[in-house]
């Protein structure tokens, strides 16, 4: 499971004191997630959740606890960070930046349907209204197009031939579009909208949790990442029906642009490479280690299924 940071019920009892919000009653390290450390936490006032962050730099927290404020602020279903009653939001536990935040409710879906993509495309399209333009907070991902040329020119020797050449072309791709994609509108972005990171109460999206990749970047890739995980098949094909459902619902709020058309089939194939590559770093890095590791080969397949692609983005007439 995915607890790099054990905690003990004492020095937990000591750093949840100054929030106010009661004894804790019980406290449970979260199996799922990949990246940082969970707890669901029971005080006496309510359920919570924990987060150690264990991965980028401590300086960026003031960026992700702003974008949660102003998400939750424009009404939109996600977590941010609770104050402690003098106020403090970032806190640091055994050596990390920790968060309390509310306990969203709701479940993951594992098999999505059309009524989900439409409610995943409509949450994204209300995210990126709220955030583009002038009131976009800047923030460099750590994970955009250089770093998927620099990774995969790192990386490549460690493949087969066929799935050299598969990434091969891909990243000269980038490098042929680098340029005209960061010219695409911008908002904030989730940059890591799966299935696990959203919560429904039937076909109802509840939460969007995990805002660690959030960044500032082309709408666009957000819409490819979304679409790569909540409309593809076993398989890695697009499923048309899902797709269109998640296209028009975005569209209906934040209608896409010609710029954005014409790159949309690189985008997704840029958002598989992206997967694709933190995974492979992933599994080399965690080898052998209790730690969630996410299949690379799904990347892998998703990015062959799109190398012809007829899916358009829907268009205003
Ligand atoms: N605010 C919240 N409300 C309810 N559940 C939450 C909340 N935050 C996290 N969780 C639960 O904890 C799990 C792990 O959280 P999260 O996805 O943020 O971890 P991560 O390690 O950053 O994951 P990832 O592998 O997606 O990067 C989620 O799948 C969810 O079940
Ligand atoms: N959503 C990512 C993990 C967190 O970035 C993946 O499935 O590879």
């Amino acid at each position: 499971m995915s607890v790099f940071t054990p905690l003990a019920r004492p020095e937990l009892e000591t750093f949840l004191a100054p929030y106010g919000l009661g004894r804790l009653l019980d406290f449970q390290g979260i199996a799922a997630g990949s990246e940082n450390t969970n707890f669901f936490i029971s005080l006496e006032q309510g359920e919570f959740v924990l987060t150690l962050v264990e991965r980028g730099p401590v300086d960026e927290m003031p960026f992700f606890i702003k974008l949660l404020d102003v998400l939750h602020d424009a009404d939109l279903p996600v977590p941010y960070a609770l104050r402690t009653t003098e106020g403090v939001a970032l806190r640091e536990l055994a050596g990390k930046p920790a968060l309390l935040q509310p306990r969203l409710a709701g479940k993951h879906i594992k098999d999505a349907n059309a009524q989900h993509c439409v409610q995943v495309g409509e949450l994204l399209a209300h995210l990126h209204l709220a955030t583009q333009g002038d009131k976009v907070l800047e923030r460099k991902t750590d994970r955009g197009l250089d770093w998927m040329l620099d990774e995969g020119a790192q990386l490549i020797s460690h493949l087969d031939a066929e799935q050299q050449s598969l990434l091969q072309a891909a990243l000269d791709e980038i490098q042929q579009h680098k340029a005209h994609i960061l010219t695409l509108p911008r908002a904030n972005i989730h940059a890591d909208l799966f299935r696990d990171n959203a919560m429904f109460e039937g076909t109802h999206l509840t939460g969007l949790i995990d805002f660690y990749n959030a960044c500032s970047g082309p709408m666009l890739y957000d819409v490819a990442i979304a679409l790569n995980d909540w409309c593809s098949d076993d398989a890695g094909v697009i499923d048309g029906h899902r797709a269109r459902a998640l296209l028009g619902a975005y569209a209906a709020l934040r209608p896409f642009s010609t710029g954005e058309a014409e790159l949309w089939p690189t985008m997704l194939r840029v958002a598989c490479v992206r997967f694709w590559l933190s995974r492979l770093i992933a599994a080399e890095t965690f080898a052998g280690q209790d730690v969630l590791i996410h299949d690379p080969v799904e990347f892998q397949q998703r990015l062959e299924q799109r190398q012809q692609v007829t899916l358009q983005l829907p268009l205003a007439l």
